[in-house]
């Protein structure tokens, strides 16, 4: 089929290469003159494991190609995917402005034959039907038609008169680090909306991955696919995003329970993990979430609600127990190091998570932010920030580039990332070169007699 991916961010480009790598005819648009001329080149701007190689191989085989070009990428797909960003705004509520201008822009170039125009974008629930209308107004602009309360044709007037397409809410489950996979190999995929037809087109669009024909395990039964109206299926991602960030503040306070009675939430975890009704994923307590998805979408449902005039007391506290949480290795440091204003203070990892390049909303920022206010120095060496020179407007810390130059003088260290490399550095040698050789391990990922026997003071989160 053919496809136009509007946006190639983590979620765009990730969509656009994986539906190219099953058979898909792609154009990905992007508006940043310079991601497309990166893209063009056969790399990615982002790092994501595994999508250089299908992006390679996409545009080896002419399956995708990337252009700024919004009015071509219209005339040749069958399906459009919205996928831009929509951060959040200082209130809370969502950020639309960019879904707006491509909806807009999208019905400026409609022409001719049908189209399915898909929401991938995580949008505000009622967002379906208001990007049916930006598209209407998109047209009526272009035919110079002013639609105003007198006169002007009605928008399902102007739908009729002029080009045809249905709007799909097709919200996105993929987390960073592991996207491509993730596609490949999705829990579910969800399908909102009243067009049959357009339905249809997205079932076909998908079967590929449905039948698990591109999957990790072949085998397994076929992906489930839900169909619902529009609204539901926006608010199946943010109930989602909102239950899974919902059930690391519980575990972390659990967490902080267990540091005051001396039990071990690891330990916990395994315990309560193992009853299937609560299921052992997203129970790894830490120094809270991060990234661009958890803290805005949860802020955004509940300003949502709020606009309904319903006050969400549970997302509230989970977000009040997160934000505690991210302050929470400041804390053990100033239990450990008494004062912290003159010392040194390395943090092993800096992106919100392992295997991706994404600072957005990580907790590291806040420990930064915070350890310079107290006047300590902050060092920090991470994979991927350390060896691409990104620095994504970091301020107040000094990247290294490696481990051991970080360890070098520092009073502790913080492990904020779990990186899969952190798990057996030159932990010893480490030790030696440190003033103090404390360790807060922020993700509960390094095994403390290993950390002790290596000549570190070790301290976890509820452990
Ligand atoms: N990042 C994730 O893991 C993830 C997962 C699921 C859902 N989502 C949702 O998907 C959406 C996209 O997220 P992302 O992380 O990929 O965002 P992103 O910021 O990485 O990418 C957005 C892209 O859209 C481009 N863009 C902006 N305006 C444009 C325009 N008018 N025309 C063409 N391109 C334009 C930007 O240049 C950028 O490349 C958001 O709504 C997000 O909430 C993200
Ligand atoms: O047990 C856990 C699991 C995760 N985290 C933290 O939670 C955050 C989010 O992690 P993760 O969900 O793995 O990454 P994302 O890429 O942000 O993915 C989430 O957000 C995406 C964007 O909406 C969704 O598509 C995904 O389904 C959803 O998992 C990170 O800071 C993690 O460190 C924990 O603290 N403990």
């Amino acid at each position: 089929m053919r496809v136009c991916v509007i946006g190639t961010g983590y979620v765009g480009l990730v969509t656009g290469a994986c539906l190219a790598h099953i058979g898909h005819d792609v154009v990905c648009i992007d508006n940043n003159e310079e991601k497309v001329k990166i893209m063009k080149s056969g790399q990615s701007p982002i790092f994501e494991p595994g999508l250089s190689d299908i992006m390679q191989s996409a545009i080896n085989t002419g399956k995708i190609e990337f252009s700024t070009d919004l009015a071509a990428g219209v005339a040749h797909g069958e399906i459009l995917f919205i996928a831009v960003g929509t951060p959040p705004l200082p209130t809370g509520e969502s950020d639309t402005r960019y879904v707006e201008a491509v909806a807009r822009g999208i019905g400026a170039h409609l022409d001719g034959g049908y189209k399915v125009i898909v929401n991938k974008s995580t949008v505000p629930i009622g967002s379906g039907d208001w990007v049916r209308m930006i598209v209407l107004d998109g047209i009526a602009e272009r035919q110079n038609t002013l639609i105003t309360a007198g006169g002007a044709p009605s928008y399902d007037n102007l739908a009729e008169t002029t080009a045809k397409f249905d709007v799909v809410s097709n919200p996105e489950f993929l987390r960073e680090g592991s996207a491509v996979s993730d596609t490949f190999n999705p829990d579910r995929i969800v399908l909102g909306g009243n067009s049959p037809r357009a339905i249809a087109m997205m079932q076909e669009l998908y079967a590929p991955i449905v039948e698990r024909k591109f999957a990790a395990d072949p085998s397994l039964p076929p992906v489930p696919v839900l169909v619902t109206d529009l609204s539901s299926a926006e608010m199946i991602k943010y109930a989602a995003n909102a239950f899974l960030a919902t059930k690391i503040s519980f575990i972390n306070e659990v967490a902080n329970i267990c540091d005051r009675v001396g039990a071990d939430v690891t330990q916990v975890a395994k315990g309560i993990g193992l009853d299937s009704r609560i299921g052992n994923k997203f129970l790894n307590a830490g120094i809270g979430w991060g990234g661009s998805c958890f803290p805005k979408d949860v802020s955004a449902l509940i300003h949502t609600a709020d606009d309904y005039g319903y006050e969400t007391q549970l997302l509230k506290a989970a977000v009040s127990v997160n934000e505690r949480q991210r302050l929470l290795a400041i804390e053990k440091l100033q239990q450990t190091l008494k004062i912290l204003k003159g010392k040194t203070v390395g943090l092993l990892g800096l992106t919100f998570k392992p295997d991706t390049d994404d600072m957005r909303d990580a907790p590291a920022l806040n420990v930064i932010e915070q350890l310079n206010r107290l006047g300590a120095r902050v060092k920090a060496y991470d994979p991927i920030v350390s060896q691409t020179g990104m620095r994504h407007g970091l301020s107040g810390v000094l990247v290294e580039t490696d481990a051991e130059r970080l360890a070098d003088g520092c009073d502790a260290l913080v492990l904020v990332t779990e990186w899969q490399q952190f798990k057996n550095l030159e932990y010893a040698k480490m030790a030696q070169l440190m003033s103090h050789p404390v360790m807060i391990d922020g993700r509960n990922f390094l095994d403390p007699e290993m950390m002790i026997r290596a000549g570190f003071q070790y301290v976890g989160i509820g452990r």
